[in-house]
């Protein structure tokens, strides 16, 4: 947690990472030259359309983006250097300091293991100095130590999910994953990065399988988890009402590209990017639109991506690239902080 980092410290510097998938004939590049920086205790966004590579290059921060090459001028956490990182120290990180809240919240839960079982392999496993390991010191010296230390790791458990918003602990911790709902699996997730104190959590579209009211109650959570703890947050999502609810900052993709970086207010009010303004007509008309309780949105949001991918494509400006904050191939990228989102053209 940041009380034993250095608070001065990015949490995490990336600075030109590409990710690349093998696809017939040669290969694709699904990120290209992303660079930022979060500071510890932020809560920020990358926000941008179905397949612009905000999952893959949060996934590759830990070496999860499956399939995909990741390269990258450099790549940290806490200042460790996480592409020449051994394997087992990357383990140690991944899903410990850095933990992930997908989409999909069941993909990261084994189907064939109740909760409570997964729960207490994850403190098993966990090396890290967690408050888990504060109980098990404390025990270890008295003669009923390790039936107590036993006791305490259950509370800690029960804890959790009772502060992920699922009091009934003893039936939860008995269930699949197959059992629970999208939004109490989604709780399940955020109850073990909770267990582990992760100090970054990345929180992939953590909304999108629930209905509003749970989404509510999510995003609610993950901001008492972040004032609470002081841990740093990354939301992905392509709902610039999320960004405006929770971020204080939001990144900007399109096409594997990073486009507009900055302050969410100042991006609200000025944003520079042909696809960010867009974007923002976009959401504020989705969100005057009516709402059917059966998702209707996501169908508009889709045919609201189709016009944006039109819009785009008549008025980006692709001026010289002397004149450019940052390149980004052929589009031009803003910063609202005035420094350069990313250093490389094209490859
Ligand atoms: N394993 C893979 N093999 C090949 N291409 C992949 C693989 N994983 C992702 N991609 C490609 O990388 C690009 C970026 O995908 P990514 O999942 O990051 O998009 P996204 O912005 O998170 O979209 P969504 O909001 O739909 O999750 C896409 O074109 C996708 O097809």
């Amino acid at each position: 947690m940041t009380d034993q980092h250095d608070v001065q410290q990015p949490v995490i510097q990336m600075k030109n990472l590409s990710v690349r998938f093998p696809a017939p004939g040669g290969s694709i590049t699904a990120v290209r030259n992303l660079s930022y920086t979060l500071s510890p205790g932020s809560i920020s966004g990358i926000l941008g359309e179905s397949g612009s590579g905000k999952s893959v290059s949060s996934r590759s921060l830990a070496d999860l983006a499956a399939g995909g090459t990741r390269q990258a001028e450099s790549l940290r956490y806490r200042g460790k250097d996480l592409m020449n990182m051994q394997e087992d120290e990357l383990g140690r990180i991944r899903g410990n300091e850095i933990a992930y809240i997908f989409q999909n919240p069941r993909e990261s839960l084994n189907p064939y293991t109740s909760i409570g079982t997964q729960f207490r392999q994850l403190l098993r496993t966990s090396s890290r100095q967690s408050f888990s390991e504060s109980f098990r010191q404390s025990f270890r010296h008295s003669s009923r130590g390790a039936g107590r230390a036993e006791e305490a790791r259950e509370e800690q458990i029960h804890r959790a999910l009772e502060e992920a918003g699922l009091p009934e602990t003893e039936r939860i911790l008995q269930m699949f994953p197959h059992q629970l709902s999208g939004g109490q699996n989604q709780r399940v997730n955020i109850a073990m990065a909770l267990l582990l104190r992760a100090d970054v959590i990345i929180a992939d579209e953590p909304t999108s399988a629930v209905d509003s009211h749970l989404r509510g109650q999510i995003l609610s959570l993950l901001e008492r988890i972040n004032r609470e703890h002081g841990t740093t947050i990354l939301i992905i999502t392509h709902d610039f009402a999320v960004i405006r609810r929770l971020c204080s900052r939001v990144l900007v993709m399109y096409g594997g590209l990073l486009v507009e970086d900055g302050p969410v207010e100042e991006i609200m009010s000025i944003p520079r990017h042909p696809y960010t303004r867009e974007l923002l007509q976009c959401s504020a008309s989705l969100e005057s639109a009516s709402e059917s309780a059966d998702g209707g949105k996501s169908t508009r949001q889709a045919g609201i991506f189709r016009r944006l991918r039109s819009a785009i494509a008549l008025s980006i400006p692709c001026g010289p690239k002397g004149n450019r904050t940052g390149s980004t191939g052929d589009i031009q990228a803003f910063s609202h902080s005035n420094q350069p989102l990313s250093s490389a053209g094209p490859d």
